[in-house]
């Protein structure tokens, strides 16, 4: 069956001169989705066409899932003549609840009889008659029936929100560490949605921590690669050895902090390798106490490039409901630990100092144990 769907992309129509990267992009990752679709490009949206015996919604929620869309909106297709579309949005129309309307045409194919504010005036008239107790209000309607004339008439009435954001893939590369936790599949996705590919890397310590553990990071990665458009590189760094080599050398209290100047050094050198410029995490300052201002300072210093952590002054509640709604809640709460949460210290340090962090870690092999899980790491396309 035949299916059509306008697109609109809201925030990319405002690109200027940049508009064409942004809709070719949109096109291609529509494109991966759904082979053998046809898109057309019309004045700020697109045009979709499917043959499928998918349903509309299954077809619905997939668009939900492809950045850069901000609305969709079901096409109804019929003849070029005025009667069938009378018809066509009578029935579309007649068990739809609302009080006002008004109807808004498009006449790109000029050959059709009658001008745009014409077919307004008679298929709202038509509509009156047909259904009763409506009536025409053109500037606050509940509802607007649009109607434009081309090949074919087509009629759509309501439209969906989309996913928003900016195409998968517009706006650059970024590593982003996944915990597992709540907070960093959100961040990764917020990012995602700003059009960043992201490349998440899960730091492994088997077998403090469990074949589970890392199960859960790679089915939260196959949730979150229904927003890119070809699947996501996962990295598994290898931390085991980093882990035991902090324990033995370095004061409890500075356990974690080192742990994080570990995973900024390695996502550093993975990023340089993929081409990526910027790291992600999932971290909120105050959440615990390796997430105060001065922890996040002593991290940074080791980074090779900036460091972005988009739920940093969110509410947990807020990104409680944003995993919910990108279906990774259910996943980061099943109860395996993390390499993080194995030997956390009693009293970590809630406000680091540098000068005490550098002079610590002259007892690590800072330099081999970055090689090693380098090296060890693997990597998985989750799709
Ligand atoms: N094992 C890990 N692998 C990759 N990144 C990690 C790991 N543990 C922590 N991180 C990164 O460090 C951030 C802070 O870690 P912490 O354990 O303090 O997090 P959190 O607030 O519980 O966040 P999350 O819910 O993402 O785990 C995480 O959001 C994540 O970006």
């Amino acid at each position: 069956m035949r299916k059509l769907f306008l697109l609109s992309y809201g925030e990319m129509s405002l690109k200027g001169s940049n508009k064409k990267f942004f809709e070719d992009m949109l096109i291609r990752n529509i494109k991966n989705r759904f082979k053998n679709c046809l898109i057309e490009k019309l004045s700020g949206k697109l045009l979709f066409t499917l043959e499928s015996s998918q349903s509309d919604r299954d077809i619905i929620d997939e668009f939900k899932k492809i950045f850069g869309i901000s609305r969709i909106a079901k096409v109804y297709e019929t003849d070029l003549l005025l009667e069938s579309i009378e018809e066509l949005a009578v029935e579309l129309l007649k068990d739809s609840d609302f009080n006002s309307f008004k109807v808004e045409a498009k006449r790109p194919n000029k050959a059709f009889a009658y001008l745009s504010p014409e077919i307004n005036k008679l298929l709202g008239q038509y509509i009156l008659e047909n259904i009763e107790g409506k009536k025409v209000d053109v500037h606050n309607p509940d509802l607007t029936v649009y109607v434009e004339i081309r090949d074919k008439a087509f009629i759509y009435i309501d439209a969906e929100r989309g996913a928003g954001g900016l195409p998968y893939g517009t706006s650059g590369k970024a590593v982003s560490l996944l915990s597992g936790g709540i907070d960093s599949p959100v961040s990764s996705w917020m990012m995602m949605k700003r059009g960043i590919e992201i490349i998440p890397v899960h730091f492994y310590s088997f077998p403090f921590t469990s074949e589970r553990s890392k199960q859960k990071v790679i089915d939260i990665t196959k949730e979150l690669s229904r927003y890119s458009s070809d699947g996501i590189k996962l990295y598994i760094a290898f931390f085991t050895n980093i882990q035991k080599s902090i324990y033995e050398n370095c004061p409890e209290n500075y356990i974690v902090t080192i742990m994080r100047r570990m995973m900024m050094r390695i996502a550093s050198r993975i990023a340089e390798k993929e081409n990526a410029i910027g790291i992600i995490t999932g971290e909120n300052v105050g959440q615990v106490a390796s997430q105060t201002l001065e922890s996040m300072y002593v991290t940074n210093s080791v980074a090779s490039m900036p460091v972005y952590r988009p739920v940093i002054g969110m509410d947990k509640q807020d990104i409680i409901k944003i995993s919910h709604d990108i279906g990774t809640y259910d996943i980061s709460i099943r109860p395996y630990e993390d390499c993080c949460t194995v030997f956390v210290p009693k009293h970590p340090v809630i406000k680091p100092s540098l000068e005490r962090v550098n002079e610590i870690e002259k007892d690590l092999d800072i330099d081999g144990l970055v090689e090693e899980s380098i090296e060890r790491a693997e990597t998985l396309y989750v799709r």
